[in-house]
């Protein structure tokens, strides 16, 4: 198997970014098509945009990274996992993509010993990406004439009250709600997808708390460019979340996300997602 060492992080999210952005033209391209929506087993809606943009995905990370296994949502969600292994969601939000808000992403993630190491999160109809490798970087996305225009992406402190909290617009749940209650919100955005995470690491909020069911590619790119660019995304007792974890079908449990990790005291969450 190809193996990372020696690989600079920095230099594998840029790839990623690159892989990313080529998968964002064909949902782009595929947003006004019919497409018609299948409910998967968990009640989540998938359709032939996901699988157009995952066989992308897999295809160029097979080119770039021979033989690393990938955990990808629509394909291969049971594979046994090493050492080093790729999570992908080809569309979060898929919802949000057939109603047509644009508040969807691609998220690429590489996790080495249960912790991403690199990752991108591109947002094709909102024109922006963020990447992670040792730092958190943020670009508007090429559009065939310019190239990437990277800068730092850096979470603020929060401030001391009317926090900025992120919610899902289409999962809540009372748990997520009753955390959400312990800390001093003035404001809440609904948005969809891996944006909570990247929002966020760019100073536009405070906190994004989910108690509801999530999978490990919905949050693991994401997770990785909040953690690089200062903040971190935590389950109950503080403690960051892992990835690779097969015998539970590669769910999470309840965490959030925070910018400044003095908020971390602040948060109760319970032991199992609701
Ligand atoms: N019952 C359930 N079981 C597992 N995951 C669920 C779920 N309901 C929602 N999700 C996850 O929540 C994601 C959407 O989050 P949000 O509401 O914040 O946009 C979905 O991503 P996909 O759109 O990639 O399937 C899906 O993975
Ligand atoms: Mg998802």
């Amino acid at each position: 198997m190809m193996r990372f060492d020696g690989q600079n992080p920095d230099e594998i999210a840029l790839k990623l970014a690159h892989i990313a952005v080529e998968a964002g033209r064909i949902l782009r391209g595929m947003e006004t098509a019919f497409l018609e929506k299948r409910i998967k087993d968990d009640g989540t809606p998938t359709t032939a945009a996901d699988l157009a943009a995952e066989q992308l995905i897999l295809k160029r990370l097979e080119e770039a990274w021979p033989g690393v296994p990938v955990v990808a949502e629509e394909t291969c969600s049971a594979g046994h996992v090493d050492h080093s292994f790729f999570l992908v969601d080809p569309l979060d939000g898929t919802g949000d993509f057939i109603r047509g808000t644009g508040e969807y992403s691609v998220n690429i993630a590489l996790i080495q010993g249960q912790r991403p190491t690199a990752a991108v999160v591109a947002a094709p109809a909102m024109g922006s990406i963020w990447i992670a490798g040792a730092t958190a970087r943020t670009s508007p996305l090429p559009d065939g004439t310019a190239d990437f225009d990277w800068r730092e992406a850096t979470v603020r402190p929060a401030p001391e009250k009317d926090l900025v909290a992120l919610v899902s617009r289409r999962h809540g749940d009372s748990a997520t709600e009753v955390c959400l209650s312990a800390l001093s919100i003035g404001t809440r955005r609904m948005t969809s997808s891996a944006l909570k995470f990247c929002l966020i690491a760019s100073g536009e909020a405070d906190v994004y708390v989910r108690c509801g069911p999530t999978m490990e590619w919905d949050t693991a790119a994401g997770d990785h460019i909040l953690t690089r660019a200062g903040g971190s995304v935590v389950g109950p007792g503080g403690i960051p979340l892992t990835y690779g974890h097969e015998d539970r079908g590669y769910r999470n449990g309840p965490f959030a996300a925070i910018g400044d990790n003095a908020l971390a005291s602040r948060l109760d969450l319970p032991r199992v997602a609701s």
